[in-house]
């Protein structure tokens, strides 16, 4: 039986069909590659071009191919693109699920492993974020991420498809091998963006606000490495083949970092200067999101390898300089 990857061309879905395909699993990838690439799937996997919403396609898929169990990667996911356009987001996101639920639902196919997010929460009063802090979404994108959650909850309920929502803190670095790795375009995120920098792919960071209510001003993220967060995805997997109940889990590591301080990380790791100012705050951006991942770690057994941010920075940093150009330096999509 396969695993259908939808969103498997994208930054985090790739990774997690490379794991897959090296634990000698069958892979089937679905993607529209608007923010994917042909050249960041596995060779292994079969490889479908097309839209989760297109509803006769995503019921072929399951005819076709004998589908266990689907990871659900596909999404725009952008916070401060969100709140320009929160119907686009409302109509991919939430659209999409509603296709996918339907379709599974079809195709009798009951394990679910969805890509939740920590805007989900919003501001958090809290120190620690913990699955049952209180879920206020500061954007759109978190607003229809905590409507595909509560959908599926009610679908379980109703279909009796289980589901694993990973909330997944700030994702950052690539393959140790240095094969595939985050390359968005245009890119928005933080340690990509600073890595350009770095390369002399870009000219400088602009810091989104330093008057936030956090030591140094600049907001703080927690972020977890793609390889220890994709493990999670295969642990979900074994727990949901083993008949567990549907759950939400954060995952993150317990450690915030600010913006200035990940650019300080940065300067380490590469030893360049790295340029940046100070600009205005980002619509949308809490000031700060640092993840308990306690509940992954005791129900799923979850241990991520890396927990130095130099490190993590360090495999991003592989990636970036033999790829300045992100998938552009091989053939074209
Ligand atoms: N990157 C992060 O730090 C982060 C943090 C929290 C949650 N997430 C979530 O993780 C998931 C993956 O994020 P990513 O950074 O890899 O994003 P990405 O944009 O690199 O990947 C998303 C993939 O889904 C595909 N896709 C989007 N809409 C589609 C549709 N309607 N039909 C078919 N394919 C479609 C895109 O082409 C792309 O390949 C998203 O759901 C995102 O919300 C990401
Ligand atoms: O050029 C930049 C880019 C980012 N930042 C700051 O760096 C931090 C991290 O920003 P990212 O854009 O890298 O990530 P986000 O925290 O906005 O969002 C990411 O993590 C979220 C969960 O925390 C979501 O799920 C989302 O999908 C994912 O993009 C934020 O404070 C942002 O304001 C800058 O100062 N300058």
């Amino acid at each position: 039986m396969a695993i259908l990857v939808i969103g498997g061309a994208g930054y985090i879905g790739s990774h997690a069909v490379k794991a897959l395909a090296e634990a000698g699993q069958d892979v089937v990838v679905l993607d529209n590659f608007r923010t994917g690439h042909k050249q960041a799937v596995h060779p292994d996997a079969t490889l479908i071009e097309g839209d989760l919403r297109d509803g006769d396609l995503l019921q072929q898929v399951f005819v076709d191919h004998s589908i266990e169990a689907v990871m659900h990667f596909a999404a725009h996911s952008l916070v401060g693109e969100s709140v320009e356009k929160p119907i686009d987001y409302f109509a991919n996101n939430v659209g999409g699920m509603i296709s996918l639920i339907q379709a599974m639902k079809e195709a009798n196919v009951d394990k679910l492993i969805f890509s939740s997010t920590a805007a989900v929460y919003g501001q958090a009063d809290t120190g620690l974020i913990d699955e049952e802090t209180s879920k206020a979404p500061t954007s759109p994108y978190g607003e229809s991420k905590l409507m595909m959650e509560k959908m599926i909850q009610w679908c379980d309920q109703a279909y009796g498809i289980k589901y694993v929502s990973l909330r997944y803190f700030n994702v950052a670095g690539a393959s140790s091998d240095a094969t595939i790795g985050e390359d968005h375009h245009p890119e928005t995120h933080l340690v990509p963006i600073i890595l350009q920098v770095a390369l002399g792919e870009r000219d400088k960071l602009t810091i989104f606000g330093d008057d936030y209510d956090t030591p140094d001003g600049t907001c703080i993220r927690d972020y977890v490495q793609v390889e220890d967060l994709v493990h999670a995805h295969l642990l979900a997997l074994d727990y949901l083949q083993q008949g567990n109940d549907s759950q939400a889990f954060n995952l993150g590591s317990a450690e915030g970092y600010s913006v200035k301080e990940m650019l300080e990380a940065a300067r380490r790791v590469t030893s360049k200067e790295i340029s940046a100012e100070i600009g205005p705050r980002r619509a949308g951006d809490p000031s700060k999101l640092v993840a308990s991942s306690q509940k992954a770690r005791e129900v799923l057994n979850w241990q991520p390898q890396y927990t130095d941010i130099e490190e993590i920075i360090q495999t991003a940093w592989k990636w970036h300089s033999s790829h300045p150009k992100g998938y552009q330096d091989e053939a074209q999509d």
